[in-house]
């Protein structure tokens, strides 16, 4: 695990230019990125959620995804920066064929979706899981799943307990959620901490870091929404 964590490590410039004393523009900040690709069926919620997690609210709304989207977010992880990218890909077979060996480079984390209110969309998990297994080299690369919409509670068609059997067999936590209701069950935020805590810990700081009197100069905001093309 740690060899395939190593060698699809990415590194981060960012778009500050960093000073210190006299010495000058030094090499910019680096920060780890962890990327994570979000897959299951068209709409489960892939977008919303990873929407809610980088933007921070429900988008107003949403289009069947084509191809991939990225979002990006820094978040600070016991005094490191990490860059937690979420690859938000097509459910629709006809949008994603000539993408997927995309997906999966470099992956560091898979999050399996599905629609709560949805059987047919937990039915579907296991040729999920299949695509996955054929294209990562690592078996040991995490993996969670997350049942989606549960702020629909009266159209909920797949009990906890069955996709809890389901998760347990494939030896991955389970996270019931909604992308629209932050109050309802578990928080996404806490869902994508988690697995960044988990990306963390399987492998030591290695990058070095800016001096501490470093200052940065002129820090451009970068957009949520990114696409590698
Ligand atoms: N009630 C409810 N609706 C949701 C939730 N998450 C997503 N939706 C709705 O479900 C629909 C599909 O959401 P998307 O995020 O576009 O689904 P997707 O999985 O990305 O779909 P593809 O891009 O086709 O793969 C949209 O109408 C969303 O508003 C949720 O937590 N609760």
């Amino acid at each position: 695990m740690a060899s395939e964590m190593e060698s699809s490590l990415e590194v981060s410039l960012s778009n500050s230019c960093v000073v210190s004393g006299a010495s000058g523009c030094l090499p910019p900040a680096r920060s780890r990125i962890f990327k994570i690709i979000v897959i299951g069926d068209s709409n489960v919620g892939k977008t919303c959620l990873t929407y809610r997690f980088c933007a921070g609210r429900f988008p107003d709304r949403t289009e069947a995804t084509i191809g991939v989207d990225f979002r990006e977010r820094a978040v600070d992880i016991d005094g490191e920066r990490i860059k937690i990218q979420l690859w938000d890909t097509a459910g629709q077979e006809r949008f994603r064929k000539s993408m997927v060996q995309h997906y999966y480079r470099n992956v560091h984390a898979v999050v399996f979706v599905y629609d709560v209110t949805n059987m047919a969309s937990f039915h579907s998990l296991p040729a999920w899981i299949e695509e996955c297994k054929q294209h990562l080299l690592a078996g040991d690369i995490p993996r969670i799943l997350v049942g989606n919409k549960c702020d629909l509670r009266s159209a909920v068609q797949v009990p906890t307990d069955l996709a809890q059997k389901f998760a347990d067999t494939h030896s991955m936590p389970l996270f019931e959620t909604s992308a629209k209701n932050p109050h309802d069950n578990d928080h996404v935020e806490a869902i994508f901490m988690t697995l960044a805590h988990k990306l963390k810990s399987h492998k030591p700081l290695m990058l070095s870091q800016p001096p501490e009197d470093s200052v940065a100069l002129k820090p451009e905001a970068r957009p949520a929404l990114q696409c590698w093309c």
